[in-house]
């Protein structure tokens, strides 16, 4: 009887080939929450299984937008914090394959709206937690848990990862394949974020050690260089905390930094109901005002300078208030709703002299507005329309007053949203820290992105394929055609 060979099967040849490919291009994901003060986006990181020396490029393959507020605006029903959630973790779920989800690392991170709710009752915070947590332990992830990060470790993470994404942590030298970190200092690049509640400004200067103001300073180790970061959160002055800042006060009911012909009836207590501005409140028996817009830049620069302090400082220099910080140094990336706001207006061309870029502002913020409502109404929320002047504003105001950057400096400034397809802000960095995926010391070889990983292997995997079949051709018991002799 004529022996059985299962390999002659050209099904069983592809299906092997194929599971080849299948194991060596295993990819491993990460999910990130990021639970800010307006929203909460859910990240999906993926990079190739390549475990032993984490050479391997993350890239962001998913993000999903919770619908609704943050987590934060929960209090009064901690359990729809957790409820919010569930959607974009079915999307995870969906967007990962599922012999992966158990050993997927699932993060959530809270940033300043949760510092607030801290501050302002602490056990409406650990419900919001408990909720939160509770809904994530539902997932068949690897749950690495949720918690509330400190500004520094928000400004610090945003700087990793735009330094990361940026290729600014590593070099290939031009001669070899060896690759080095060369440049440190001088080619990492500043980060400056701006959230809703919370602003965060983060690099690294010559002359900062970390000996003057170290609450300011993170030092770490990447691909052979050591950094000293200077970082600062300013809590209550990312944009929405900050509008209520210019806001408070009886008299700012007038107000310069909305479009002239605007007119709504607001809740004092919508305004002050923040420990950013709670001891500001006016001793007023109406429970409501009429915010109406007075649509002048220049008044509205007044308005927001007043919510800096400039009077003290106890270091050899300061941005505001009474916070130490070094001369500025280098490209800032600005992310977040710099870019957000900046897009929108048509001014994140920073190589336009800053005079014209205020110039325009001003255009913008004298416009009605009717005119302002007519042209965009339905492509952009009401809400964000009528704050584009007082953010615009405050976003010029902010850079230029508080961080000292100069006409000249200004175009040292990139407002960024993506890099490479991955959106800037603390959450990769923050994962590629708790994974160690940044290693203290240079790799051997440079680290390969997703697609370059997969065409490398898919390449070797076609060769072996074409190797095997070479093999198993010379193997083959040949047709003998010539005449047999019996
Ligand atoms: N114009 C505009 N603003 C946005 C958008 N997304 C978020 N924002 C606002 O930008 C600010 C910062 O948002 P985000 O970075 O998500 O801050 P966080 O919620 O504090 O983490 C908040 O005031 C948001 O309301 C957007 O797509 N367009």
């Amino acid at each position: 009887m004529k022996e059985k060979n299962p390999w002659h099967r050209p099904v069983t040849i592809i299906i092997t080939v194929i599971g080849v490919i299948a194991i060596v291009t295993l990819v491993t994901y990460g999910i990130v929450l990021d639970a800010g003060s307006s929203h909460t986006s859910l990240y999906i990181y993926q990079w190739p299984a390549e475990k032993d020396n984490n050479t391997g490029r993350v890239e962001q393959k998913h993000h999903c937008q919770v619908a609704g507020k943050g987590i934060s605006s929960y209090t009064a029903t901690p359990y729809k914090a957790g409820e919010s959630l569930i959607s974009c973790l079915k999307e995870a779920k969906e967007n990962i394959p599922q012999k992966m989800h158990p050993e997927t690392p699932l993060y959530l991170g809270a940033t300043a709206g949760m510092r607030l709710l801290k501050l302002e009752n602490s056990s409406a915070s650990d419900e919001v937690f408990k909720a939160v947590e509770k809904t994530l332990r539902g997932f068949p992830f690897s749950y690495q848990g949720a918690r509330l990060l400190a500004g520094q470790e928000e400004g610090a993470f945003g700087w990793v990862t735009v330094n990361y994404l940026d290729d600014r942590l590593t070099q290939v030298s031009m001669g070899g394949f060896k690759y080095t970190s060369v440049h440190g200092n001088e080619s990492a690049k500043g980060a400056l974020d701006l959230g809703g509640a919370s602003t965060q400004i983060s690099f690294v200067s010559d002359e900062y050690n970390g000996s003057e103001s170290p609450d300011n300073a993170v030092s770490f180790r990447l691909y052979g260089y050591d950094y000293t970061l200077y970082t600062h959160s300013f809590l209550c002055y990312g944009k929405d905390q900050a509008l209520r800042l210019a806001l408070s006060g009886p008299t700012a009911i007038m107000d310069p930094c909305f479009h002239k012909g605007y007119n709504e009836t607001k809740h004092y207590a919508a305004v002050y109901d923040s420990p950013c501005v709670s001891d500001q409140k006016p001793q007023i028996v109406s429970e409501t005002f009429i915010h109406l817009g007075g649509g002048n830049f220049t008044q509205c620069q007044e308005v927001i300078k007043s919510v800096f302090n400039f009077t003290s400082c106890r270091y050899s220099r300061c941005s505001f208030n009474g916070i130490f910080q070094p001369p500025l140094q280098g490209q800032f990336g600005a992310f977040s709703a710099y870019f957000f706001v900046m897009n929108f207006l048509n001014l994140t061309d920073t190589s336009v002299p800053l005079k014209t870029v205020m110039q325009k502002l001003s255009d913008y913020c004298a416009t009605p507005w009717t005119q302002v409502c007519a042209y965009f109404k339905h492509d952009i929320p009401l809400k964000y329309l009528a704050e584009y002047c007082f953010s615009g504003t405050y976003i010029l105001t902010l850079m230029m007053e508080g961080y000292n950057f100069t006409s000249e400096t200004y175009s040292s400034i990139k407002y960024i949203q993506k890099i490479k397809n991955s959106d800037a802000g603390w959450t990769l960095g923050y994962m590629l820290n708790l994974t160690n995926m940044i290693p203290a010391e240079a790799p051997d070889s440079p680290p390969l992105t997703y697609t370059s990983y997969v065409s490398v292997v898919t390449v070797m995997a076609i060769l072996l394929f074409v190797i095997f079949i070479l093999i198993l051709y010379s193997l083959w018991p040949k047709c003998n055609t010539e005449p047999k002799i019996i």
